[in-house]
């Protein structure tokens, strides 16, 4: 709760609908709050990151904008710069925004090595977002079903969400079967090289089959779960990802696989900001 001196010192005004205060207002998602542009400034961390300078703001002067532009069925939009960007953010928090993409079959070990690497970056002091499909599908795509044309609708929606993240100055996990090449390699195509680290769970149908933790493969070798990946739907390995795990005479153990990615995300420098 930001106290109404705080709230005028940074420029914030919130309005709440008559009759309705604050907190209650809030409670019934209604509160707006929009920072007050022209003329204020805002901060940006310096090197060190404790010591706030400010930067002035270039807010809406009432003149006329740049061009509006079109994109999908969304007409007559604006894209609406923010003078705290990410490299703001990413000295902040010491780190880089990127997108780990974590794609294989079902049971390959997905979830498993989302949730170790989460873990170990977080130990480390950095902030991760895991995006798992199976939880996805629980909320923002429950609308998509597993045709090849919801399963693309399903890697986009994922993939936009990310680069989201990723401009958040957050490392962001997605892990999702993602069977198609194609749609891989469009989400690759939205962050900046290098942001996207492809990794392959590189297990094998039978190794996956036999471990079926939620008995999925059974279902669709009986007929229950028609376009079962793997079975009787296609799934397209990597043919050029950063890195690629499962193979035998490589550390197979979650641990040590999530120790693999941490160590490509040092070398690449994604640890510091
Ligand atoms: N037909 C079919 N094919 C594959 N998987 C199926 C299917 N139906 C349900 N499931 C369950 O959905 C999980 C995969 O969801 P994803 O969003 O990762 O799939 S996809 O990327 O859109 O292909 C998958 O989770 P994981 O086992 O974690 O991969 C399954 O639990
Ligand atoms: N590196 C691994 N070695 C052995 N078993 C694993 C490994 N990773 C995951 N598992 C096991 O395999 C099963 C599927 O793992 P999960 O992470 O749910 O896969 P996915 O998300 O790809 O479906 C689980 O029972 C899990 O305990």
């Amino acid at each position: 709760m930001i106290a109404a001196g705080a709230k005028s010192m940074l420029g914030l005004s919130i309005a709440s609908p008559k009759g309705v205060s604050d907190s209650s207002s809030r409670s019934v998602g209604v509160l707006r709050a929009c920072v007050s542009m022209e003329g204020s400034q805002t901060m940006s961390h310096n090197k060190n990151g404790s010591i706030p300078e400010l930067k002035a703001v270039n807010g809406h002067t009432g003149q006329k904008q740049g061009p509006l532009s079109t994109v999908g069925n969304s007409t007559n939009i604006k894209w609406h710069e923010c003078p705290v960007e990410k490299v703001d953010r990413q000295r902040l928090l010491d780190q880089k925004g990127c997108v780990i993409w974590v794609t294989g079959l079902s049971g390959s070990g997905k979830s498993t090595l989302a949730c170790a690497l989460n873990q170990k970056l977080y130990q480390k002091g950095k902030l991760c977002y895991v995006l798992d499909g199976d939880n996805v599908r629980h909320g923002l795509n429950r609308d998509l079903s597993f045709k090849a044309e919801d399963r693309a609708e399903n890697i986009r929606r994922v993939g936009e969400v990310a680069k989201l993240f990723a401009d958040a100055g957050i490392i962001c996990i997605a892990s999702l079967i993602s069977p198609y090449r194609v749609d891989r390699d469009i989400c690759r195509t939205l962050l900046p090289e290098g942001d996207f680290v492809e990794v392959y769970m590189d297990v094998s149908l039978e190794v996956c089959e036999a471990r079926d933790p939620k008995g999925l493969y059974k279902l669709a070798r009986a007929g229950k779960i028609k376009g079962f990946t793997g079975i009787d739907d296609p799934y397209e390995p990597p043919l050029n990802c950063e890195i690629s795990l499962g193979q035998e005479g490589t550390g197979t153990s979650p641990i040590e696989m999530a120790e693999t990615v941490v160590a490509y995300l040092e070398h690449k420098g994604y640890l510091n900001a």
